[in-house]
């Protein structure tokens, strides 16, 4: 009976029902569902198109689109839903409110977690890692990072590293490219010193990013292929990627063997590592994180961490600390060139630590701390986070939240909403930072929720300390030496690229002058009557010393 039902109906369409007719149908119900969706959207937020969510919208605002979302968020009053295409499975909130943030973040923890959306994009690369775990797999890799990274001897080690890192091969490479007056994308520079710096943190190895003629590196590529191919799963709906996954095609081929080549990588250091731990019943002499957990773990892991649990937590750590904090320096650089006056109290700050005349609190260099952490406001390097909710919930605001929707919260435009910030929100002024009476930095008292460049709760960024104390000891030691001067003409270029990390999308091209010299446009350095050269005034301590 259901058969002949459908028989005859597929006959009267054939006989009475033209295409043009279908798509005059089709596109009145088009009509009528946007209509819908207009009339029920908050005010001021963007239009969820049938079919395509809210992509139009992105397409249309792309070249713009931090910008064009915190414009959004505010006129929605720091609220208002999202959906991505049919059968693409995303869905949720974005807010930038404080007080939602610290509901997902620390009140409600438990029913956030990073969740599966995430954990499946990034399984291939990250295994059971810090960065991709939940639950008890998380909490174990929390307390082996909080143990290994706050250690006096790790503390110690890294500042080490840092120093040896700076002074070895950053300072020497800007020296020439002084003398010969070359030009050079700072940004990528940076991204190589980070790496470098992150690998012998974590591994104890030099992976060689800043040798000489820096030159291109198999594992940085492959570790950067494998980071890009699962990014790329958030924006390629699921059913192709994993149609191409489960076919062993294309771009998931190319992400299987990346993934593959930095695991290998990973577990070679391990395996050689507890080698060598084997012959010399000793890691005495080595202090990385790695060599750290393997030779003296917590009492209460019996047998010590298995070698899946060191690659893993390895890798984690590259990801999240190889390019946030020279991506984080970039734009500090670039907000230095338009602002001369903060240049000179920075200066200022980085003579007074050198020369030791200040007082103890001071030698921290709290107007270059104020000045990363303002800086960080307006260019936070993870622009925007999400967590998925496990159960249906509200937030603080009333907006409510189903079971595996996501809230994202968009941490740039946090950082430039007046209600927050007041109104010289958009305006780079340390001094906001600092304690009018003392010149300490005072930040700690603003709330963890209002600014969360770090994260905030319990899953506040491990590598904070560290990444303050990184970002210090370049940019006093490149400062101290040199004037950055930004290649003409970068106004219109110098813009966020749309990414998980705030990277310049065409990175920042420069030449460095040493002090005491001028580079005139188009020619090599020339000295400069009067300048002042600090070089040889700035002692180890000076840059290694500050952290917070
Ligand atoms: C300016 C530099 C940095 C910024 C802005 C930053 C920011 C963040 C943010 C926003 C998160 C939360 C990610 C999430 O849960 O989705 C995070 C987590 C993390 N960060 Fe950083 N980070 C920086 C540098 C570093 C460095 C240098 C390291 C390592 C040495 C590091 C290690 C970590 C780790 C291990 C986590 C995971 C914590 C957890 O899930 O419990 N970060 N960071």
């Amino acid at each position: 009976m259901a058969r002949e039902v459908v028989a005859m109906a597929l006959r009267f369409v054939r006989e009475y029902v033209r295409a043009s007719d279908l798509a005059v149908a089709a596109a009145v119900l088009f009509a009528c569902s946007a209509a819908r969706s207009r009339l029920s959207a908050k005010p001021g937020a963007p239009m969820l198109w049938p079919v395509f969510g809210v992509l139009p919208a992105l397409f249309a605002n792309f070249d713009n689109i931090y910008d064009w979302g915190t414009a959004a968020l505010l006129r929605a009053g720091g609220t208002f839903p999202y959906r991505g295409m049919w059968g693409g499975g995303s869905s949720g909130v974005i807010t930038s409110v404080p007080a939602n943030v610290e509901h997902v973040l620390k009140t409600n923890f438990a029913n956030y977690p990073k969740g599966p959306y995430f954990r499946e994009r990034f399984v291939e690369l990250l295994g059971d890692g810090i960065f991709n775990a939940d639950g008890g797999a998380w909490r174990a890799q929390r307390r082996a990072a909080t143990t290994g990274m706050h250690s006096a001897r790790f503390l110690e080690f890294s500042s080490g590293t840092i120093g040896a890192l700076v002074r070895g091969k950053l300072v020497s490479l800007l020296e020439s490219l002084s003398a010969s007056g070359d030009a050079v994308d700072l940004q990528d520079v940076l991204l190589r010193f980070t790496f470098d710096n992150i690998c012998a943190a974590a591994f104890g190895v030099d992976a060689g990013c800043l040798a000489e003629g820096l030159p291109d590196v198999p594992f940085a590529r492959v570790f950067e292929r494998a980071t890009e191919l699962s990014l790329a799963r958030f924006v390629t709906p699921p059913f192709v990627w994993k149609a191409k996954r489960l076919l062993g095609v294309g771009s998931e081929r190319a992400l299987v063997e990346a993934a593959r080549a930095v695991r290998e990588f990973a577990e070679r250091t391990v395996a050689e590592r507890r080698a060598e731990l084997r012959k010399t019943g000793t890691l005495a002499g080595r202090c990385d994180l790695l060599s750290r957990l393997m030779s003296a773990p917590p009492s209460d892991v019996p047998g010590g961490y298995s070698d899946e649990f060191l690659r893993d937590f390895c890798i984690s750590f590259i990801l999240a600390g190889r390019d946030t904090s020279s991506v984080a320096l970039a734009w500090f650089f670039w907000l230095l060139a338009s602002h001369p006056d903060v240049e000179s109290r920075v200066l200022a700050d980085i003579r007074a630590a050198a020369a030791g005349d200040d007082d103890a609190s001071r030698t921290s260099m709290d107007y270059l701390h104020a000045a990363l952490t303002e800086s960080m406001r307006l260019y936070p390097p993870v622009p925007a986070d999400f967590k998925e909710a496990l159960e249906d919930d509200v937030l603080p605001d009333g907006t409510a939240v189903r079971a595996q929707q996501r809230v994202i919260y968009y941490t740039y435009a946090m950082g430039r909403d007046k209600s927050l910030w007041g109104p010289d929100c958009l305006e780079f002024r340390p001094e906001r930072w600092l304690s009018p009476k003392s010149g300490v930095f005072a930040g700690g008292a603003e709330s963890p929720y209002k600014y969360v460049v770090f994260n905030a709760g319990p899953r506040l960024c491990v590598g904070k300390r560290f990444a303050y104390t990184q970002m210090k000891a370049v940019a006093a030691a490149v400062l101290a030496r040199f004037r950055v001067e930004m290649l003409p003409g970068q106004e219109k270029t110098v813009k966020p690229k749309l990414n998980t990390t705030l990277y310049m999308k065409r990175g920042l091209m420069v030449r460095f002058a040493a002090r005491g010299q001028r580079h005139e446009p188009g020619h090599g350095a020339v000295p400069a009557a009067g300048g002042c050269s600090i070089k040889h005034q700035l002692p180890k301590a000076a840059i290694e010393q500050s952290e917070y």
